[in-house]
């Protein structure tokens, strides 16, 4: 199933990207105006998979929508700005995709975020439950670990929490591993299928080379070498960005593929599958990314642990104590706030 399964997910990241409309999609993105947002909004502007873009965010919202509703693709785009219109962006709308926050400066990790980033999610958490509750959502902000398990907490609070329906965006973990696997195979990253599972921060991002499709041959030093590059990723990027910033080109593609495979599932494409990080019973971890496969209503089935061999077992165990501490730093903040 699991071999399948990944297979499958090769030959979808080009393929989010071009496939024909069908059903009405109503996307809304949180933090529109930011680094990610723009992008993220330009490329899913581009998509026909998307009828509806409504851009929301505290600032530059009518700009950057009348910027983009000028491109000649059919999606209706509108923007809001501010609190007070929250739930007017977020009426109607199918997926949900919040890049809404502070991004890291060198020096910082990715949970040194969490006491700007914390309150944003959950007022747009909040905000979700009012106006569009069935919604599907995507969190990119950071610390993931950490605010995933917040926008469900506040959704339960609401009384209308649906955790199928909660992603956490690892979906650059799985475009990174692509792209430095395939370098170093000499294969087309686009052809490259890497799980990678766990949560996104450090040591909790776990790439199984083992399952890749296709399958690659490199010595453990190579392997342990591409595993510390994909685990520290973020970084590299925060590095090479000098106090800009983090990720924000890449994370947009990334947040597209993720965004329009959860519109191709709704639309019923069948065998939609991406890795993301969400409510599971999979591990002793409460919230885990594995490969998932998508449907109409967001998780349709998880597919769970790819088989690991003893390196990838090792990585799982140093991963999960922090990420039940990041867990339990989300859902004490509910609590509290
Ligand atoms: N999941 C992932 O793989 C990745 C996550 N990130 C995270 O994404 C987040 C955004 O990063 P960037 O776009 O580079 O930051 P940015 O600072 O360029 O943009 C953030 C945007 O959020 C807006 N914002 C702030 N408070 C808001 C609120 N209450 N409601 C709505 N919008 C609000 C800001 O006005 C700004 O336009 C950061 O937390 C960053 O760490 C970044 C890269 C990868
Ligand atoms: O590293 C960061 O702070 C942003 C991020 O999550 C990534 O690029 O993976």
């Amino acid at each position: 199933m699991f071999a399948r399964a990944v297979k499958a997910a090769a030959s979808q990241g080009a393929k989010n990207f071009s496939t024909s409309s069908q059903n009405n999609v109503k996307v809304a993105v949180c933090g529109a105006s930011g680094g990610i947002g723009q992008p993220l909004s330009l490329l899913l502007k581009n998509s026909p998979l998307v009828t509806e873009l409504s851009l929301y965010d505290i600032v530059h919202t009518p700009g950057v929508a009348a910027d983009l509703s000028h491109i000649e693709t059919q999606s209706k785009v509108t923007g809001y700005n501010g609190p007070e219109n929250l739930e007017k962006a977020l009426k109607g709308a199918d997926i949900v995709i919040i890049p809404a926050g502070v991004p890291r400066k060198p020096g910082m990790t990715r949970d040194d975020l969490f006491n700007t980033n914390a309150s944003i999610v959950r007022d747009l958490a909040a905000g979700v439950a009012k106006a569009c509750p069935k919604a599907l959502i995507g969190i990119i902000s950071n610390p993931v670990n950490s605010t995933v398990p917040i926008a469900c907490d506040t959704l339960q609070k609401a009384g209308v929490l649906d955790p199928r329906r909660v992603f956490g965006v690892s979906t650059l973990d799985i475009v990174r591993a692509n792209t430095f696997v395939g370098e170093a195979a000499g294969v087309d990253p686009q052809k490259m299928a890497v799980p990678v599972i766990g949560g996104h921060s450090g040591v909790t991002i776990i790439p199984v080379l083992s399952q890749t499709k296709p399958a690659v041959n490199f010595a453990q030093d190579k392997i342990t070498a591409l595993t510390e590059r994909i685990q520290e990723a973020g970084t590299e990027v925060v590095k090479a960005k000098a106090g800009a910033g983090s990720a924000t080109l890449s994370m947009a593609y990334a947040g597209a593929r993720f965004a329009l495979a959860l519109a191709r599932a709704m639309n019923g494409e069948q065998n939609v599958i991406e890795c993301a990080y969400v409510r599971s019973d999979v591990t002793e971890a409460k919230y885990f990314a594995t490969p998932l496969l998508l449907g109409k209503n967001g998780l349709e089935k998880n597919l769970g642990l790819p088989k690991l061999n003893a390196f990838e077992q090792e990585l799982l165990k140093k991963a999960i104590p922090e990420l039940k501490k990041n867990i339990q730093k989300g859902e004490d903040f509910v609590k509290k706030n």
